[in-house]
């Protein structure tokens, strides 16, 4: 299976409280969304790459794109817009691809290895479609009568979704046509695979895969990046 990535990057980082954008914020001397772009591009299974950017941010993006090395650029065919929540941003870049496969991918998830990439493909090549997870370490509680605990539900049953997640493109394009119709709403898109019944295999990740959400993830994340490259790890 050949596989491209879209990249999301459309948010407005709202939780960051940044002036702009968060993906744009430096981590390690370099735009948090450069990472990512980097470690999909040097991905062996990667062949092509679709950022999408919130519009007028196209230029920023582009630049980030310069920043790469000229084979990693390479691979980046396409700097679509997105909308206004994350999943119309997702449409948007399926429609720029053209390959069979596809991974989804958080621009804000910086720290992403390209040994977890490749896991992903090849579990969806197996399953039909797979995502990152990782246990959840509390327990967790549902809030029934505002601001009261009403069920726990069994912690080891529960995993914390990440990026990437990898897809037929034809499936996952259909999946999503299917929630526009019916006018359901999903934070990620392993939920609109599960509304059609679909089985989404669960790869293991790593906790230090982490969102860049608020202020206290970015010293996190620096710390993370300076560990794997004293101990000679990188992201690969
Ligand atoms: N309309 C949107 C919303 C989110 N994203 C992307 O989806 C990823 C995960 O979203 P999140 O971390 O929630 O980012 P923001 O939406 O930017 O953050 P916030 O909810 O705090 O505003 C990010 O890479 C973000 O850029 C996107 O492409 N388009
Ligand atoms: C897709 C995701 O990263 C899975 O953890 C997450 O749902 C996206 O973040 P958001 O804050 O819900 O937009």
């Amino acid at each position: 299976m050949n596989w491209g990535v879209v990249v999301v990057a459309a948010g407005r980082g709202t939780r960051m409280g940044a002036q702009g954008n968060k993906v744009y914020l430096p981590l390690a001397g370099r735009p948090i969304l450069a990472h990512a772009l980097e470690t999909f591009a040097r991905c062996p299974s990667v062949d092509s790459i679709a950022v999408v950017v919130a519009p007028g941010e196209e230029e920023m993006a582009a630049a980030a794109v310069r920043e790469l090395a000229p084979a990693d650029s390479a691979k980046v065919r396409a700097i679509v817009a997105g909308g206004a929540e994350r999943q119309e941003s997702v449409g948007a870049g399926l429609a720029a691809l053209d390959t069979e496969g596809v991974l989804v991918h958080d621009a804000a998830r910086p720290l992403v290895t390209g040994g977890q990439i490749e896991a992903c493909c090849r579990a969806a090549e197996r399953f039909g479609a797979a995502a990152l997870a990782v246990p959840v370490k509390d327990t967790i509680k549902v809030e029934g009568e505002p601001g009261f605990m009403t069920a726990t539900p069994d912690r080891k049953t529960l995993w914390a979704v990440q990026t990437p997640q990898a897809f037929v493109r034809r499936e996952l394009i259909e999946a999503h046509r299917a929630a526009k119709e019916e006018g359901a709403a999903a934070t990620d898109d392993t939920m609109l695979m599960e509304r059609l019944g679909r089985k989404v295999a669960i790869v293991p990740g790593d906790y230090r895969n982490l969102k860049i959400t608020t202020p206290e993830d970015l010293p996190v994340a620096e710390l993370f990046l300076a560990a794997a490259s004293s101990e000679g790890r990188g992201r690969t």
